[in-house]
């Protein structure tokens, strides 16, 4: 069997640290403190902003939650946005996905203060991203190059297939891939034969949201997967990957729940205090 990429543990461990590193911040009378905009109800977005609110707590940083109706227009959020950047105790902001359809999130990314961009969402901090110049970067795709390095795992050289190409995961974690010297080929709905690519991929990471979409049968031996993939089946959390099938052909896979989830969540806490560092230096 392939080895569990623990993403659990790994984000304990950091967790705690980042912890110290907040207690060390607050003696120096900086407070973290990041904002959640909720458009909406949707039943998964309150599981996560519970979790975060929750890991928030424990590492001594403050979330504050604006939730909004359903029916709110963009102007509104606009200018939530707006109140946000201009309000120097808030250190970071970021909206929580997916917003209602009356919404165009592109539209509120040029909005944001790069500044206090905690998904790392803002044209300037993807653009900088691209250009490997960091200022924050997404966490899920943080999480899974944290997670890849604790590991050892090399890059250099290989084939990392990211399957899904979204602006918070498939996107930004090609980008990290090929500044790791990957070769990097990210698939979507349109690919053409997927298989091909798949069967060539030493490293396979795949954000699409659709229950055992990976087989054993289509990977090589060995090869890493990480699966980003958060779904419900029959009231249980599985990732895209059918975990029991491909766990003995893969050299190391990561579990869903216990692998890039937490990590996710851990990293958004990583940006807030980094932004938190950043604009205390700049006073
Ligand atoms: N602006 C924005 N930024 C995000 O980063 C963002 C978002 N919107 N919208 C939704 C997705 C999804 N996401 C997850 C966070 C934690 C887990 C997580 O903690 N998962 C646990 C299990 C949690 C459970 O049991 O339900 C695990 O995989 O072990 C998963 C997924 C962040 N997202």
């Amino acid at each position: 069997m392939g080895t569990i990429l623990d993403g659990k543990a790994l984000a304990k461990l950091k967790a705690d640290k980042l912890k110290e590193k907040v207690k060390i911040l607050k003696e120096k009378g900086i407070n973290p403190l990041f904002c959640v905009i909720n458009i909406g109800e949707n039943p998964a977005s309150q599981v996560y902003i519970r979790s975060k609110g929750r890991l928030a707590k424990k590492i001594g940083i403050e979330q504050k939650l604006y939730q909004l109706p359903t029916n709110t227009q963009e102007s509104e959020v606009a200018e939530l946005i707006k109140k946000l950047n201009a309000d120097p105790s808030v250190d970071g902001m970021m909206i929580q996905l997916p917003v209602p359809e009356q919404i165009n999130i592109t539209n509120l990314m040029e909005i944001i203060d790069p500044s206090k961009d905690v998904d790392g969402l803002t044209p300037a901090n993807s653009g900088r991203l691209w250009q490997g110049h960091h200022f924050v970067e997404p966490a899920t795709p943080d999480g899974i190059i944290a997670l890849i390095d604790h590991y050892q795992i090399d890059l250099e050289g290989k084939n990392v297939v990211v399957i899904g190409r979204s602006d918070i995961v498939g996107k930004p974690i090609a980008a990290l891939a090929l500044e790791r010297n990957a070769t990097v080929t990210i698939l979507h709905s349109k690919t053409q034969n997927p298989e091909f690519y798949l069967k060539h991929a030493d490293v396979i990471i795949s954000a699409v949201g659709q229950a055992n979409l990976i087989k054993a049968d289509m990977i090589k031996e060995g090869a890493v997967i990480v699966d980003v993939g958060i779904n419900h089946v029959d009231g249980h959390l599985v990732g895209d990957v059918d975990f029991d099938d491909v766990k003995n052909k893969a050299g190391w896979i990561t579990p869903v729940p216990g692998g890039v989830g937490p990590l996710t969540v851990e990293f958004l806490m990583e940006q807030v205090v980094k932004l938190a560092r950043r604009r205390n230096d700049r006073k």
